[in-house]
């Protein structure tokens, strides 16, 4: 799905009016039509829709008008200058004055009036501002915010929830805390960054009839992953393919009191479908994780030429889980790089000992994919973890740009981006919130690059796969740990390639 920005909303309302003539009004019936889907007039039978004098408030009186004829009793309220409604919001404010509607002016004098009609409804919906926002809220637009932040009993917030950015989620002096946002044809990208997650409640999105063609004309290579993109993306199995055909993936990882990580990150790998999996790894810990690995080969270090001829043999290779953030780990890196272009993936102690070696991965011949959680890129970049967290697309796009690697920041909603083409994860809860995750997830990436799946398809993908496994266990567990997810590998790749 495509991530929208305020600039793309009024990009595509410029060019379905103009290039293909559908008129404004016809979105709008459209965006109404859209958001009724959303509203519950079972249980709220009595609502106040308080409307902007822009589009988002034209969205407002036509959903206002949907209502009565639902025979809801509404109350309808106007914030601002009416002469100042725009084209399509007065023709709809109009059809609710020739329908007698109960429509009233919202100002300093009937603030109380609509504070009490606020608490007595059943809902509010909130038709303010939309992608349109462009300055703090002010004077008794924050009054009206205020007043029905602290009466409604259930708030609808149409496309996006009033006062929040629709591009950076921040908020501008005050916001609508929505119990649910109906938003238009995109995720906005605002409603992706954290700082949204307070005001948005329920996100919905619904479809309002723009061309396909206009889409893919303004987008900006944001998107939301979704269940078809990996069934594109992996390759599917032939009938008469071989193990060769899947891919020789190498894991270097683990060392001693970190056999867990090496385990862990290597029958990923196996799971997820890779034709062989080698672990490299410390001497001393390869005869513990040998005996967990019965499908997946093992090396240790010391035996120079046959690490030689694993890296060189490799479709992908995974580097740093369990390793520990020391001179070795970063001369490994070293020797893997001299000796191949094949994809690697390096998470964990090998980006932290890359911090400083930036170069290195500009120099690599082959493509790079870091998976750092926010304190690992803030090492990587300087940045502290809450400037990371408070942008989280701009900062791993910018991270991408600069290191030359395909970027996975982790956390809820991970960002996967090349510094061009970007994919937010919609997978994923905090029950898989403990030790061993990132290296499932190397794992499964590794695999999936191994496959021959692009790179940075390989990274969504993994995260996508992830969190799916994750979401489903979780519903019956209260924590879900790396081997959970292992085991549903192969069923989850299966469900989802269908
Ligand atoms: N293609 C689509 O997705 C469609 C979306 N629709 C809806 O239209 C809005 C966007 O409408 P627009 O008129 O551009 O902007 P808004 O209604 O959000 O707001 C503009 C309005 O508000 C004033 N304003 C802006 N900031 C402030 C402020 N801080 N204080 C006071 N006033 C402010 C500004 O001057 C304008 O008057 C989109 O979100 C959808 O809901 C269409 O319905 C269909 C197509
Ligand atoms: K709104």
């Amino acid at each position: 799905m495509i991530i929208g920005t305020s600039n793309m909303t009024s990009n595509i309302d410029n060019a379905c009016s103009n290039d293909i003539g559908i008129p404004m009004i016809v979105m709008m019936e459209n965006a109404v039509h859209a958001a009724m889907k959303h509203i519950d007039t079972k249980i709220h039978k009595s609502i106040c829709v308080i409307c902007g004098m822009g589009n988002n408030g034209g969205d407002g009186f036509g959903i206002a008008r949907h209502l009565i004829l639902k025979g809801i009793d509404v109350k309808i309220f106007a914030v601002g200058n009416i002469n100042k409604l725009s084209e399509c919001a007065k023709i709809n404010f109009d059809i609710l004055k020739n329908m007698d509607a109960d429509i009233k002016i919202l100002d300093e004098i009937n603030l109380e009036y609509a504070k009490d009609r606020f608490s007595k409804s059943d809902a509010c919906i909130d038709a303010l501002f939309g992608t349109g926002l462009k300055r703090n809220i002010e004077g008794i637009y924050r009054k009206v915010i205020e007043a029905i932040n602290e009466k409604s009993a259930y708030t609808y917030a149409i496309d996006m929830p009033s006062g929040l950015s629709s591009d950076t989620g921040k908020v501008m002096g005050i916001s609508i805390k929505a119990d649910k946002t109906i938003s238009f044809e995109f995720y906005k990208r605002g409603l992706i960054e954290y700082s949204s997650d307070e005001y948005k409640g329920e996100v919905v999105v619904e479809k309002i009839g723009v061309p396909k063609e206009i889409k893919e004309k303004f987008h900006n290579y944001e998107f939301i992953t979704e269940k078809e993109d990996i069934s594109k993306w992996i390759k599917r199995r032939k009938k008469n393919d071989h193990k060769g055909s899947y891919g020789k993936v190498t894991v270097f990882a683990g060392s001693s009191g970190f056999s867990g990580a090496a385990y862990i990150a290597a029958q990923s790998a196996v799971k997820t479908g890779s034709g062989l999996v080698t672990l490299v790894t410390e001497k001393e810990i390869q005869d513990i994780v040998s005996r967990k690995l019965s499908e997946a080969m093992t090396c240790s270090y010391d035996e120079k030429n046959r690490v030689e001829k694993i890296i060189c043999d490799s479709d992908a290779i995974a580097v740093g889980p369990g390793m520990g953030n020391n001179s070795k780990t970063l001369s490994k890196i070293n020797e893997i790089m001299e000796k191949t272009s094949s994809t690697l993936v390096i998470d964990a102690d090998g980006i932290n000992s890359l911090s400083e070696n930036l170069k290195l991965i500009k120099d690599y011949p082959g493509k790079v994919i870091l998976t750092p959680h926010p304190g690992e890129l803030s090492r990587l970049t300087g940045k502290s973890i809450s400037d990371i967290n408070s942008n989280r697309i701009d900062t791993a796009k910018e991270a991408a740009r600069t290191t030359g690697a395909i970027i996975l920041l982790k956390g809820n909603r991970t960002v996967i981006t090349d510094g061009y083409n970007t994919f937010v994860n919609p997978t994923g809860n905090s029950a898989m919130a403990n030790g061993g995750m990132g290296d499932c997830l190397t794992g499964i990436i590794t695999s999936l690059c191994g496959m021959g799946t692009e790179p940075l398809h390989a990274a969504a993908a993994g995260a996508y796969i992830h969190g799916y496994i994750a979401d489903i266990i979780s519903e019956k567990q209260f924590v879900v740990n790396a081997s959970d997810i292992i085991n549903y590998l192969p069923v989850a790749i299966k469900e989802i390639l269908r």
